[in-house]
């Protein structure tokens, strides 16, 4: 091959677009491109912004190919980085250009900052002295440099009479490089004392960051264990060394308290990554992350998809939350891809839980993460006490959701000033509203779900899609006057009733659907740590890692909720969710108490609770699992197909499971027969079966579900069965989804 002089080059441009191939372009001499840059090039009719992803020298005859208009001042992706978009698009089945699109949608806006124009004195005299303008030049005096909108602040006066000033040659201006992204961090900052168990598991974080290699730990310590502080040496290990560090949380944008105690730790807060943070200021941490200024992001899941440009180690906080799953366009598991980055960065990784899902506890116990444990609270606080109320025997009247017992326990713990929290995972006023005189219940006319009704919003809302509407006087069906009955309770029916109980306290609902967003829910989260209430009413939201010193009472409305529905998840998420809420309680110098109303107290996940077993609780499900060859144990996948007639749905999806059983065997997989027992090496395809919500935002859903050894290669074989099926036509779409954990 024969350079055509001058460094010419073709390089393969990959584009953030649903492809997944990448497309040739001609590099101009004196346009110097390497794997990594960032151009911008011709597409059609168009230009278009790309990601060099491999370069080699120009063959002598290259024909009509185009050529790379410019390139962009943003620093380049590194190797890593294109190795994990890649190993991320060939595991989720996702067009690598989409992978590329999750990293690289946050610099758009990427352009380096200006520089700021700061003022100060220059000892002139200004020819009219008045009284503001003497304040400014006292407020600037000393030599100290002011940006114009803190000199205009700390003189109280308009930026004209800074502008005079400047005319008249009594200030004048100097440049100054843009301000920082993220305040430094000091290493030594705040350091802890930390109890025995915490500094041996912080010693051995330590020494992994310090080794610099691939290193994934489980950090499993019970609730209120201080686990925050034995990653925290962790990320001043990585800080020392000048390296970065990730954490990754599920509600960043809800807990201000996390970063004040960084920022008690390391002398300034992180920099911090959600939805909440402008496009700006994404595109500048992005860039800083780049180039190494940024030190520590915190963040939610899309954090992982920074450029840092040398990672020591990612933290993934609550690793068991399902919130790391992300189910749009690219449907991928933030933890389980924190790992591949980890791996691929050489860098050590921290899953951090008190209730660590069973594939991360399965990992563990085979030696493939090592597991630090913490088995008692920091300041020997206590664990909360925990109790059932047998709700067949000891439940409250009819339409009444508080127990007599439960409500004794909130009158005495309000009755001491102290906190209680009553815990229901149901937003909205009640699950289901029907009219009493025909039957008629309101359901979404989008989705296969009823209609939710909300008080607070004056609506009846479908949790699925969003579709609201005016909760009617008369029923629709049968036109019967005031004939509408609100059946179950959701966070608003309890507050009612609460209201009713307990008239004299400081009541407030947390709920995600109330104006305000997450700002609001950030300030009474605030409210709520510093005493300002006396009893809470909420959702999962507020189970999530917070810290609440005046709580010691959780009250869990309906502990049952969730143990039916017969996801494979039911009882480990049931049982997570529960030992969160009911460890919110007693973290502050009082101790805590729960009481979980329940129907079924026998049953296991409820037993495990109650006695604080969890061990017993893990080993029993992870038994469950292995049986059933499920997660981790086997690997799953599901194939939703959907379509706006259930027919087209159906038959697209029954041809891709024939697609599946013509597959001739090869050495990575095999396919079971159709009706025969599987063996132990082989794919099972199952279904295809309507999903259990058949119909979301007028979408008919009909699933398959790939049950495949882990010996199997489960991508190939979705690959081969893909291609082997019929195209996607007719306004048919095929969504896979490998590891899902959603099963609606
Ligand atoms: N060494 C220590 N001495 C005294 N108090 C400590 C110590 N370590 C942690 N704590 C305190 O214990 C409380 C719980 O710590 P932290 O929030 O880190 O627990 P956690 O294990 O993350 O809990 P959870 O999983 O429930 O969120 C905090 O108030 C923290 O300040
Ligand atoms: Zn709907």
């Amino acid at each position: 091959m024969s350079d055509t002089g001058g460094g010419a080059k073709i390089v393969e441009v990959l584009l953030p677009v649903a492809v997944d191939q990448t497309y040739s372009y001609f590099a101009p001499p004196g346009l110097d491109l390497a794997p990594g840059d960032s151009v911008k090039v011709p597409l059609g009719a168009r230009d278009a912004y790309g990601v060099v992803w491999e370069a080699a020298p120009a063959p002598a005859a290259i024909g009509n190919l185009k050529s790379v208009i410019s390139r962009y001042d943003r620093p380049p992706l590194s190797q890593r980085m294109r190795d994990f978009l890649d190993w991320l698009a060939r595991w989720t089945l996702t067009p690598r250009g989409m992978a590329l699109r999750l990293a690289t949608r946050a610099a758009e806006d990427a352009a380096p900052d200006a520089p700021r124009l700061l003022y100060r004195t220059t000892g002139k005299q200004p020819q009219r002295p008045t009284q503001t303008r003497a304040r400014v030049l006292k407020t600037a005096e000393g030599g100290m440099t002011f940006a114009k909108k803190a000199l205009m602040e700390a003189a109280s006066c308009s930026g004209g009479v800074i502008d005079a000033l400047v005319d008249e040659g009594a200030l004048e201006t100097v440049t100054a490089p843009p301000a920082p992204v993220a305040e430094p961090l000091d290493a030594l900052f705040g350091a802890p004392r930390l109890e025995p168990r915490q500094a041996e598991a912080a010693e051995a974080l330590r020494e992994a960051v310090f080794a610099r290699g691939y290193r994934p730990f489980l950090l499993e310590g019970v609730t209120g264990s201080g686990k925050t502080e034995v990653y925290f040496e962790a990320i001043a290990a990585a800080l020392q060394n000048g390296g970065q560090a990730l954490v990754m949380m599920p509600e960043i944008a809800l807990t201000k308290q996390f970063l004040e105690r960084f920022a008690a730790r390391f002398g300034a807060p992180p920099a911090e990554w959600h939805s909440g943070v402008t496009p700006r200021r994404r595109a500048r941490i992005w860039r800083a992350a780049a180039e190494g200024e940024v030190k520590v992001v915190v963040g939610a899941r899309s954090a992982l998809f920074l450029p840092f440009c040398d990672l020591r180690l990612i933290v993934v906080d609550e690793e068991h939350e399902g919130a790391y799953k992300q189910d749009e366009v690219v449907s991928y598991h933030a933890r389980d891809m924190a790992v591949v980055r980890a791996r691929i960065e050489q860098a050590a990784i921290v899953l951090a839980s008190a209730t660590p899902s069973i594939e991360t506890r399965v990992n563990a116990a085979s030696g493939r993460y090592v597991r630090l444990h913490l088995d008692a609270r920091a300041g020997a606080r206590p664990m909360p006490a925990l109790d059932a109320i047998d709700m067949r025997v000891a439940g409250p009247d009819k339409h009444r959701w508080i127990a007599p017992r439960l409500a004794m326990a909130v009158g005495e713990t309000v009755a001491r000033g102290e906190q209680a929290l009553l815990f229901l995972n149901r937003r909205g006023y009640a699950p289901l509203t029907l009219c009493r005189h025909c039957g008629h219940r309101f359901r979404c006319r989008n989705c296969d779900a009823w209609l939710v009704e909300h008080r607070f919003r004056r609506a009846l809302v479908c949790h699925h899609c969003g579709h609201m509407e005016r909760r009617p006087d008369a029923c629709p069906e049968c036109e019967a006057e005031d004939s509408l009955t609100a059946c179950g309770p959701g966070v608003e029916r309890l507050a009612e009733e609460a209201a009713m109980l307990f008239p004299d306290a400081r009541t407030l609902v947390l709920s995600s659907d109330f104006p305000g967003g997450a700002e609001r829910l950030r300030r009474e989260i605030e409210e709520i740590a510093s005493g300002a209430f006396d009893i809470v009413i909420g959702t999962q939201l507020v189970a999530k890692g917070h810290n609440f010193p005046y709580l010691t009472l959780v009250g869990v409305v309906d502990a049952d909720l969730g143990l039916g529905s017969g996801d494979p998840r039911a009882a480990e998420r049931t049982f997570q969710l529960l030992a969160q809420v009911t460890g919110r309680a007693g973290r502050g110098d009082k101790p805590g108490r729960a009481l979980l109303q329940t129907f079924q107290p026998e049953h296991p996940v409820i037993r495990a609770l109650l006695s604080g077993d969890a061990e017993a609780f893990y080993a029993q499900e992870i038994a469950l699992r292995e049986r059933a060859g499920l997660p981790p144990f086997g690997r799953l996948a599901a194939l939703i197909v959907s379509a706006k007639e259930s027919a087209l749905a159906e038959s697209h999806a029954r041809a891709l499971a024939r697609a599946a059983q013509s597959l001739p065997p090869t050495p990575r997989y095999r396919v079971a027969a159709l009706g025969g027992l599987p063996e132990e090496n082989e794919i099972l395809v199952l279904g295809p079966a309507e999903a259990p919500i058949a119909l979301v935002r007028g979408r008919f859903r009909w699933r398959l579900l790939i049950k495949a050894p882990r010996s199997a290669d489960l991508q190939g074989f979705l690959r081969d069965m893909l291609a082997a099926g019929p195209k996607e036509r007719g306004g048919v779409r095929v969504q896979v989804d490998v590891d899902p954990q959603s099963f609606l």
